[in-house]
Parts: C-alpha cells; structure tokens; sequence
C-alpha cells in the first residue's frame, strides 16, 4: 500500500529528529557520568540546528572565522549531536594536536564514508592499528629521504608543463592539473602510464574526491551523524543519499582497480616499467597485501593531485594579480642562475626570495582551509573547558593564517613577512596548510619541492599577466576561491608570455632530451 504524502513527511521528520534526541541524549549521558562534568565546554553560538546549518554554508571557515572574534579561538558548536570544537589560534591548535596528540589524532567513524567506499583511504581511518599500517607505508615512501628519488621525475614533469604552456598557454589550468596527475601517476605506476589513462584515472579521482569533500564537511549529509539512516532503502522517500553513495562507490572502484590492474598485467608480462607500486608488487604473495597496495596507491593520488593542482593555480593567480612581486622574484632567478639554463632543486637554497614566494603562496590561499577534522579518543580539559570523547576537532587553517599580528594584512601577497629585518628568512617556515600532529600531511616532502619546482621553473621562464581589463585591481583572494574541503581559485584570466628568445629552445631541449621518467636518453 503507498505511503501518504503525509506519512511520508512524518517518518522525513520524525527519523532524523529523532536520531539527533538520540544524540543529544547519549552526549548528556556521558557527561553526566563524566567526573568533569562541573566543566563548562567552549563558548560558542547556541545550541541549536540552526546556528550549525547557516555555517555550514558556502566557506564554513570565513563563518568560523568571524564567529571566533565573537565567541573566541576555542569554538564549540553543535552539529545534528555531534561535539564539534574550531580552533583559531596557533598556540591552542599546537598545543591540542601536536603536544597532546595521543587524543586528538583519530577521525570521525562516518558511515557515509564507508557507504561510497573511501574507508580504504588512510586520511579518514580513525587512529588505531590499520591506520597505523597504512600511515607507515607513506612514511616509508614520502618521507624526505624517500622523496628525494622522485626529483627527476618531478622534474621532468615540470618541463613538460613548460612545453605545454609554451604550446597552448590559455589552457593553463587544464597544464597544471595534467602535470600533478601525470607526475604522481608516474611515481606511483611507473612512466609507461599513458597521458591519457593519468588524464582518465585524474578525472575519476576529481570526481569522487568533490563528492566525498561535499559529504563529509561537517554537516553534510544527516546519515554522517544518524548512521542508522543507512539502512535506509535507496527507494524509501530521502534516501537519495543511498544513490549518491553507489554512484561514488562506482567511481572509487575504479579508482582503485584500473592503474593497479595495469601495473599488474606489466608485470605479468614483463614490460612493467619500475614504479613504487611495481616494487610493492613485486614482494606481494597475499591478497591481503595486495589490497593494502592498492589502498595506499589510490590514497596517495586522491590526496596528492588535487591538493597541488590548487596550489599551482593559486600561484598563477598570485602572480597575474601581484606583478612586482613577480618581478622581484624574478631578477633573483636571473641573477643567481643566469639566463642558459632551466633551474633545478639544487638552486633551493640559494634562492631566499623564492622560498618566500612559496611560504607566502601556502599562507595566501591555503588549499585546505578547514584542515581535516581530529577526533579526541579520550575527555580532556583544556584552558578549564570540558572537550569530550569523540570531538571533531578543525584547526581553522583560514583564521590561522589570517592572524593580522602575525601576517598584517593578510590579503596581501607579500613575500616578505618571511625575512627578518637583517634580509635573512625567518624560521616561520611550518606550512599549515599541510595540518598538524601525528596525521600531518606525509606527502608535505613531495608536495613541497612539486610546488617550488614549478614556481622557480615558471617564472624563469614566462611572465604572467592578469587580464589588462579585468585584473588591475586586486580584489581580497576570500572572493576569489571556490568552496571545498579543497579550495580552487575561481576562474581567472592570465596571459603566460615567454621572457626570452632562448626560452623556447630552452624548454624544447630539455623536454627533448629526456623520457618521462626523468632519465636522460641515450
Ligand atoms: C600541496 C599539496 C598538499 C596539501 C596542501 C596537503 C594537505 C593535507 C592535509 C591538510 C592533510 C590533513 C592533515 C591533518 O589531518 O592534520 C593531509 C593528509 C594527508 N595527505 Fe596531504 N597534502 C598535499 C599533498 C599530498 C601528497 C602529494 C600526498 C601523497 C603522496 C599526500 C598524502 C596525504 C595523506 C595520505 C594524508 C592522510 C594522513 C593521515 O590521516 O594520517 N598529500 N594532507
């Protein structure tokens, strides 16, 4: 027998209601029981759903922001039940997640997750044994020693950005995420991967990360908060969320298998060319481990390229939007390494004005600006606030590096805040974009020298305008970024123009005279 409409709304209000009483009533549980219970938690905005929703709009973090001079930089807020606490200052986010970081370093067990098959990603396993198993394959891959083995291919990769932009530069953006897919792909799976599968495989990723970033920003969907909703039907009326997920368990499937397969089949028939995955492969004799493989393979993709592609196009942005600073960075370059040859990672250190352009692009527009979320595994009370089990804690990247003391006006492109009044660079030299703690980012190494590597590359060899028309007014970046657990700029327009005569025949030979992999051919 149908439903009548009016049912149908009863049971649409009655089911998420009563999950979030649920909630709310297991939260007083356990504080009552709890011996600190005479504890007050953290000011913030009252309790109620509304309060939550309307920061839960676009840019949680600009809202979290604003409520932080009202409410202060420990924030407490309740979300559907959930215990939630933002912090926006550096001395309590380094105190909680770094110094007490044997509590505040699990995640949130969000079914939803699970229902689009990203559990298998190392960044949403809460703290414990299979995360410690995954997170120790990253250290042993990406860690600094480890990442230096992959600079000629970075590098490589690099110098066909540079041909690409020589070739179709009004396609830039399209450049920069072909380059940070192509390079990790070809770190991961080797250099006989194709530009077109890295293209596929980057495209499957992008589409299943946006759908995951959109889900589990907090307040995203009510089944994140009420997990017995997931045993909803996918025709039960609301339940949309059921086809959601399947649609996203389709394309993390892929995801998974599609490269490892094709790593797989190469080494089964030995024309796998070397790759940290083959490597891998080589020693594996159980199931077991092969999942474990193409668990870490998948991760280090989902979270690699994304995450730089925003980087990269916010560089492109910084420039077309702050030309002196460009300039100066690039009279350094020219100085230093001269005008015949393309800069290389061993240039780093000799080039205190671009490391600053570096620092300066991490802090402008921080590409995750809500960090990820840590969940407390245990009480605790800090500053004389009561912080419970099972908090979803957020470092407010934004609000951190808005710090107007630390970073006076921040909107400003300015490299340099990062040297001291004697013209040396200062040891503000901790990306906080890359997070905090024992889950800091492991790919900060790889990312950092892909990120500088490209700055350096660019500017020694292409100015970068922003539209004549358009662009002569700097508008605060806030206005320029997208939304997202991952934030992109805007779309924006920027003229990429070779500096010099040589610089083709630059860009031309160095392309020419290297495979993909980074090795020079024979
Ligand atoms: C500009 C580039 C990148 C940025 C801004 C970035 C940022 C982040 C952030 C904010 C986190 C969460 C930290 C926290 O919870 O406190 C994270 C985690 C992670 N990142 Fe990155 N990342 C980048 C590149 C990479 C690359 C290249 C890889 C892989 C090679 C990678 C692998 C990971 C992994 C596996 C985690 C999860 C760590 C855990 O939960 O234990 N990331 N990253």
């Amino acid at each position: 027998m149908p439903l009548s409409d009016l049912t149908v709304s009863l049971l649409l209000a009655v089911i998420p209601l009563s999950g979030v009483i649920f909630a709310l009533y297991s939260n007083y549980q356990s504080w009552l029981k709890s011996p600190i219970r005479g504890l007050p938690y953290p000011p913030g905005p009252p309790l109620l759903l509304g309060s939550a929703n309307q920061a839960l709009k676009s840019q949680a973090w600009i809202t979290y922001t604003e409520w932080s001079k009202k409410y202060g930089d420990i924030m407490y807020l309740n979300i559907y039940g959930e215990h939630t606490v933002i912090l926006s200052n550096l001395d309590d986010t380094v105190e909680l997640l770094e110094r007490r970081s044997r509590v505040y370093s699990s995640r949130q067990k969000n079914p939803y997750i699970k229902l689009m098959g990203w559990d298998f990603n190392v960044g949403l396993i809460p703290y414990g044994d299979l995360w410690r198993r995954h997170r120790k394959l990253f250290q042993r891959f990406f860690r600094p020693k480890a990442s230096v083995q992959y600079e000629p291919i970075q590098t490589a990769k690099i110098h066909n950005l540079l041909h690409d932009l020589l070739t179709t530069p009004s396609n830039f953006i399209q450049h920069c995420k072909k380059n940070a897919s192509t390079m990790i792909m070809a770190i991961l799976y080797g250099h006989d991967i194709s530009d077109e599968m890295s293209t596929h495989f980057a495209s499957l990723a992008e589409n299943s990360v946006r759908e995951l970033s959109s889900s589990i920003r907090p307040g995203g969907y009510a089944v994140s908060y009420i997990p017995i909703l997931r045993h909803l039907p996918a025709w039960f009326p609301g339940a949309g969320f059921q086809r959601h997920a399947a649609e996203v368990r389709k394309l993390t499937t892929q995801m998974k298998d599609i490269p490892l397969d094709y790593v797989g089949k190469g080494l089964l028939h030995g024309t796998s060319s070397a790759s940290l995955v083959s490597d891998l492969l080589e020693n594996c004799y159980v199931q077991r481990e092969y999942d474990v493989i193409k668990d870490f393979a998948a991760t280090a993709f989902a979270a690699g390229a994304d995450t730089t592609v925003s980087a990269l196009e916010s560089f492109f942005l910084a420039m077309s939007l702050f030309p002196e600073i460009q300039k100066k960075a690039q009279k350094e370059i020219d100085q230093v390494i001269g005008v015949t040859r393309l800069p290389t990672t061993a240039d780093r250190p000799a080039l205190p004005y671009v490391e600053a352009v570096y620092r300066e692009l991490m802090r402008w527009a921080p590409v995750t600006p809500l960090n990820l979320e840590h969940t407390t595994t245990e009480d605790d009370i800090y500053k004389g606030f009561y912080i419970p089990k099972g908090t979803a804690v957020y470092a407010n990247t934004w609000a951190l590096t808005r710090n107007e003391e630390k970073y006076p006006n921040p909107e400003l492109f300015n490299p340099d805040r990062f040297f001291t009044a004697d013209g040396q660079l200062n040891n503000d030299d901790t990306v906080l974009t890359f997070g905090f703690g024992r889950r800091i980012c492991p790919g900060r190494h790889l990312a950092s020298t892909t990120v500088w590597l490209t700055i350096v590359s660019v500017l020694a060899t292409f100015d970068l305008k922003g539209s004549k028309n358009k662009e002569t007014v700097p508008i605060s970046v806030v206005e320029r970024l997208a939304d997202g657990l991952i934030v992109h700029p805007l779309p924006f327009e920027c003229d990429i123009i070779p500096r010099r005569g040589n610089v083709k025949t630059l860009i031309r030979e160095a392309v020419g005279n290297r495979g993909s992999n980074g090795d020079a051919k024979a």
